[in-house]
């Protein structure tokens, strides 16, 4: 079958700016354009149990790899249970996101407001960004990696997605959120090694040494997002279809980094495009993390595992609350085809990438102009000019 996957390493010398603006949208308009409904059957997101992957034995460990691996080659999405972040710190984390969207003012919010930064670290306005080019209705508020919120303390290495050591995080003052950075930092914490555990699992799920991924999330990209999603003024039914403008919550798209893992207040929303172009809704499984490959893996797996199109719609009468964590390797890492996923004859479909770079070009293109948060169109629009003249 051939797809824009398969064409877009013959774009010759694409510039990073290229492949995550052009290339991006290419690899999601050939997604959504997709009509294979023989492998919908193939399609499943299973709950997969890591309690074995804790365990001592090298075989328990590598079971659970081998149903990540079968579901990484189909859907790309999977839940798992007993993945040993605890009920209180995930409750925590969605009381602090119901708080930071009720309880700040449009004041306060507006002093977090991502415009200040360059790095999309703050509050996010819905019109703000798009991810897509839809009119979004939810409102987000991100923050990114620091060695303190780091359970092994980091390597001290820390680059950010522009390669300076800034962390870029703008937090609420603390009189006017007792508490916040606290939750967030126990959150943080859990999800990130469940993140490095989870890396050593997709590691041997692509036969691959266990620790093979170990030297390059020292200091990890990680962003994570508070996000809301309002209910609906006309909440859509499940069979429909065609969405009006306030409908929906977050536009089609595919995640950027290694993997995502996301956690959901009750309210269902989230919706997963299967092979037939069609929307599968995601059901909520208590307990659980929602996890995603993301177009690096894909890469980096050369196309093997996918990265699946997915979006989010607010069917209910209720306010929905999320929390995806985007675990990236370390943003200094270049990214290029795993040595296990490549035969012999074959060639790499994309080229090497700093994984910094790539993901803020991903954010950019998610900002009115494509020029990022802080932007100013006219600037660059001329330094644009100026550099392909
Ligand atoms: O809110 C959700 O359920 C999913 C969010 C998401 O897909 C994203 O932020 O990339
Ligand atoms: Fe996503």
């Amino acid at each position: 079958m051939a797809t824009a996957i398969a064409n877009l390493p013959q774009i010759p010398d694409l510039t990073t700016r290229e492949e995550a603006h052009k290339g991006a949208a290419a690899y999601l308009q050939s997604r959504l354009a997709a009509q294979n409904d023989a492998a919908d059957a193939a399609f499943s997101i299973p709950v997969i149990d890591l309690a074995p992957s804790f365990s001592d034995a090298l075989a328990d460990r590598q079971a659970v790899a081998d149903q990540i691996r079968k579901a990484c080659l189909t859907s790309g999405f999977f839940y798992v249970v007993n993945h040993g972040v605890l009920e209180s710190t995930r409750d925590g984390i969605l009381k602090q996101a119901e708080r930071f969207f009720a309880n700040l003012s449009r004041e306060q919010k507006e002093k977090l407001h991502i415009k200040h930064g360059n790095l999309g670290l703050g509050w996010e306005p819905a019109e703000y960004t798009s991810i897509a080019g839809d009119k979004e209705e939810k409102e987000g508020y991100n923050f990114a990696y620091e060695a303190a919120m780091d359970p092994t303390g980091g390597d001290g290495l820390y680059r950010n997605l522009d390669g300076t050591q800034y962390n870029g995080n703008r937090w609420p003052k603390k009189e006017d959120m007792p508490d916040f950075y606290d939750e967030i930092k126990k959150y943080y914490g859990g999800v990130l090694d469940l993140a490095r555990h989870l890396f050593r699992l997709f590691a041997l799920s692509l036969d691959l040494s266990e620790t093979y991924f170990g030297s390059m999330t020292t200091h990890p990209g990680g962003i994570a997002r508070l996000l809301y999603y309002p209910p609906p003024k006309h909440a859509p039914s499940t069979s429909q279809l065609k969405l009006s403008e306030e409908q929906i919550g977050l536009g089609a798209h595919s995640d950027y980094e290694c993997f995502t893992l996301l956690l959901t207040s009750s309210t269902p929303g989230l919706e997963i495009l299967k092979p037939s172009g069609k929307w599968h809704i995601a059901e909520r499984t208590p307990d659980s993390f929602i996890v995603n490959v993301g177009d690096f893996l894909m890469r980096w797996t050369n196309g093997l595992y996918k990265s699946t199109v997915h979006r989010v719609v607010n069917r209910s009468t209720e306010a929905r609350y999320s929390v995806p964590f985007f675990f990236s390797v370390n943003y200094d890492t270049v990214v290029e085809t795993l040595p296990t996923c490549i035969k012999e004859g074959e060639v790499s479909k994309w080229k090497p990438i700093r994984a910094g770079e790539y993901i803020l070009e991903r954010l950019n293109a998610t900002t009115k102009d494509g020029y990022g948060f802080k932007a100013n169109s006219d600037v660059h629009v001329k330094e644009e000019a100026a550099s392909t003249a």
